[in-house]
């Protein structure tokens, strides 16, 4: 499967950047950061309202391409403005052309919090995603055995960063419950064949506890899904390409949140 590969040109990825910047340096690094013990995006996230997480992507394994123009800085100020809750920011770079820096510099530029969008394989990047300035990042269920879900979890959290943790299904969210998670993802891209169906969020909200909120994550393209998922009790939502590929992104952005699209 994709996300196999994908997780084996990680685990290289990191390598090389130990060789230049080992564990014990990014860690004290990431120590050395401001650490308010305030989780913006866990905070961004907890409103009554629906939240909007909105993505600044370059590609993806599935569309390729999306936006051979990326001025990703303009974007995130654009998403920022139109009301975003919080921006996810891809920084893998083979497979969705993201880069370290543009997490960097969108982090330092917007005042949103900013989600770190990359496959974490390696305590390494929970402690760089806290260098380059997030103030959460991903851990996908199925990368990770339970323990070291739940060691990545409690050490975002000593870090003062959120964990964003994505299931796909029952057995993952069970897991992720397990591992502590505070804010559970489904995605709703099958990622075997690519096909995406916000259903898969309606159908697991039941599983995940109100305490936790829940992100429905992947092929969100209209105000009538947002309506559905808000009516199935979805707190916040991730999309990606539907933004990337509007021309105006902060209207299709507030199109879709007073659920016009
Ligand atoms: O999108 C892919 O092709 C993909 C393939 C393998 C692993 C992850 C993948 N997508 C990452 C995402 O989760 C999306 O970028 C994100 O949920 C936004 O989705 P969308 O709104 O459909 O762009």
């Amino acid at each position: 499967m994709i996300l196999d590969q994908i997780a084996k040109d990680t685990q290289i990825r990191v390598a090389k950047k130990k060789e230049a910047c080992p564990l014990e340096e990014i860690r004290e690094k990431a120590l050395a950061c401001e650490n308010t013990g305030e989780f913006p995006f866990e905070k961004a996230l907890a409103g009554k309202e629906m939240s909007f997480i909105c993505e600044v992507k370059r590609a993806s394994p599935s569309k390729g391409v999306i936006a051979p123009v990326f001025p990703y800085l303009q974007i995130a100020e654009e998403y920022e403005k139109a009301g975003a809750s919080a921006i996810s920011c891809l920084t893998e770079p083979k497979y969705f052309l993201g880069q370290d820096r543009y997490l960097r510099e969108i982090a330092s530029k917007v005042n949103i919090p900013v989600l770190r969008k990359d496959f974490t394989v390696d305590s390494y990047q929970v402690y760089e995603a806290k260098v380059l300035g997030a103030s959460a990042v991903l851990l996908i269920c199925s990368l990770l055995e339970e323990e070291t879900l739940r060691a990545y979890v409690e050490l975002a959290h000593s870090l003062g960063l959120s964990a964003l943790v994505e299931a796909h299904d029952e057995g993952e969210i069970e897991k992720a419950l397990r591992a502590g998670t505070r804010i559970l993802g489904v995605n709703n891209r099958n990622l075997k064949d690519f096909t995406v169906d916000v259903e898969n969020s309606l159908r697991l909200r039941q599983q995940v506890p109100e305490d936790v909120i829940f992100v429905a994550e992947s092929g969100i393209r209209t105000g009538e899904d947002i309506e559905k998922l808000k009516k199935g009790g979805v707190q916040a939502v991730l999309i990606g390409e539907t933004l990337m590929r509007s021309r105006n992104k902060g209207k299709m952005l507030q199109e879709l949140k007073e659920g016009k699209r």
